[in-house]
């Protein structure tokens, strides 16, 4: 049975929880936990405001599950009105500190971890392979600073493109779950949006810490038991075994395969009927041709013509990737919505800006990238930095082929640094955005909402022809119209889109005819 889907054009990494959810090791945990607290309680000399009673399994998933190893002492004897000093890391195994108890607990685990055999779960492995296989990346974390040692054991180290155990939280100074910091750090280092990244887990903590990380999703696994605790905990679904999720396109169709807009324009215009539109238009490469010096790049008469039209009858946006300003220039059209940034700066038809305040802290990031990659890309013939408010693009367009692995590897070195962006990769270009799970999809929603108070039960239309454009796209695919302007750059790869159109001429064309259509069916407007 599935319960779950990761599509992968939508998800580009999975991060693992270890213990319980790839290997078996849950229960050598919960044992030696066991072992520990039980010992520790009969031993303490009983008082009045203290819980001596045996350690039980809830008291495994509420307060040590999935946390880091002193965490889990002083949270689990804490809520038996207990207190111990937190001591310091060369305290002996036993002491009667969080790090002292913590070592012991670690002895226990290791002495029944020898015996174990079979560790790793077979619905994981397969799983996995079929993320990996499917070009999904996969991280795993743990707060177990026996992480390493574990998947060596159950020969599941090449399994994974990026590992965050406790050793290296403990040298990042990462707090433990259910603080995101660890899963950040895993899907900074899978060079993925956290927006784009799956969480699955086991524990409480670690559900939260995907929630309270705006993850893209985050799988409960419940080998066990019941799913209410993970779902209560904040899980989007909980499966029993990783047999239950799949790994499939929603929408599986390349560029060439998506049926041309104007040949099926009276299917479309059959879904427009009587109805209303919102447009949200991408500017490069969608309404304007590519063309090699981005500043050089004009939106043809036509096209402004035909804006100017469509934003009589209903309400126009422009998504850019570009600067506020830049784009609003280029389109030089009143009473429009322009978004730039790729949507985290906005301006309204009655020229209200709307900065989006979750980029801001990112500034201080994109400025110290910007001066690394101006020094470092100096003597690249034909690199081009290009500064936006909340991105910074740099173009290899006219960069010889054999330098462009030169300037990607710079950007990402530069990135590997900056934990406060991510990398965006489009037409012959590398970007560093606010990492904070805003896209244009995202940009798009909340566009929607607003235009759509002019023009209530309004068909929203989209029309992009770059990755960052599949976010969008992707975003209205169940309830609006998609259209990705073809271009032959990206070979025939996946979109989300409905229809598609070849080259911005093309879509001109099919917006003017949408013009009439919505003249037609609602002259006047508001
Ligand atoms: O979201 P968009 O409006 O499509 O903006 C995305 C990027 O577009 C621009 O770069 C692209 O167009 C250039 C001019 O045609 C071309 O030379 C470059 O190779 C393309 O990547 C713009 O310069 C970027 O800032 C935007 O992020």
């Amino acid at each position: 049975m599935v319960v779950t889907n990761i599509d992968p054009r939508r998800y580009r990494g999975v991060v693992f929880d270890m213990d319980g959810v790839i290997t078996d090791t849950a229960a050598v945990h919960s044992e030696a936990w066991r072992r520990l607290f039980d010992q520790y309680l009969a031993e303490r000399p009983p008082t009045a405001n203290e819980d001596h009673q045996p350690f039980g399994e809830a008291d495994y998933s509420d307060y040590v599950d999935g946390k880091r190893r002193i965490d889990g002492v002083l949270d689990f004897l804490g809520s038996r009105g207990i207190s111990v000093p937190r001591g310091d890391a060369d305290d002996p195994a036993g002491f009667e500190t969080a790090h002292g108890l913590g070592k012991l607990k670690d002895r226990y685990f290791l002495e029944t971890l020898t015996a174990a055999d079979a560790l790793l779960f077979d619905d994981a492995l397969s799983l996995i392979e079929t993320l990996r296989d499917r070009g999904v990346r996969t991280a795993i974390t743990s707060a177990s600073r026996n992480c390493r040692q574990v998947l060596r054991r159950a020969g599941a180290v090449q399994l994974f493109d990026v590992r965050v155990d406790g050793v290296l939280a403990d040298r990042l100074g990462l707090p433990g779950k259910p603080k995101p910091a660890v899963f950040f750090e895993a899907a900074r280092r899978l060079d993925t949006p956290v927006s784009a990244c799956v969480v699955v887990e086991d524990a409480k903590a670690g559900i939260q810490a995907g929630r309270a990380g705006s993850f893209g999703r985050v799988i409960g696994v419940a080998r066990t038991g019941s799913p209410t605790r993970l779902l209560d905990a904040g899980a989007d679904a909980v499966v029993s075994t990783l047999h239950e999720i799949s790994v499939t396109n929603s929408s599986d169709r390349r560029l060439s395969e998506v049926p041309d807009a104007h040949s099926r324009w009276e299917e479309i215009a059959l879904r427009l009927r009587d109805r209303r539109l919102v447009l949200v238009l991408d500017f490069d490469g969608t309404l304007a041709p590519i063309g090699t010096d981005p500043t050089e790049v004009v939106l043809s008469s036509q096209a402004r013509d035909v804006l100017q039209q469509l934003s009589r009858h209903g309400p126009v946006s422009i998504l850019s990737g570009r600067d506020l300003q830049d784009v609003r220039h280029r389109v030089h059209l009143d009473g429009l919505w322009y978004a730039g940034s790729h949507g985290f700066e906005l301006v309204g038809p009655d020229g209200a800006v709307f900065a989006q305040d979750i980029g801001e802290p990112a500034l201080r990031g994109l400025n110290e990238a910007e001066q690394f990659l101006r020094e470092e890309l100096k003597t690249v013939p034909g690199a081009r930095i290009d500064r936006k408010r909340f991105a910074l693009a740099v173009h290899f367009r006219n960069v010889h082929p054999g330098s462009t692995g030169e300037v990607r590897s710079v950007v990402e070195r530069i990135s590997r640094t900056l934990p406060m962006l991510r990398l965006a990769h489009g037409r012959q270009v590398i970007e560093l955005l606010p990492d904070v799970g805003w896209n244009k999809g995202r940009a798009l929603r909340w566009l929607l909402q607003r235009m759509e108070s002019a023009a209530p039960g309004a068909v929203p239309v989209y029309a992009g022809d770059d990755y960052a454009d599949e976010d969008a796209l992707h975003e209205i695919h169940d309830d609006g119209i998609g259209i990705v302007v073809r271009s032959r750059e990206h070979g025939d790869r996946l979109t989300w889109a409905h229809y598609g159109v070849d080259g911005s001429s093309s879509l001109t064309a099919l917006l003017s005819r949408l013009s009439s259509l919505a003249g037609q069916a609602r002259p006047g407007y508001p």
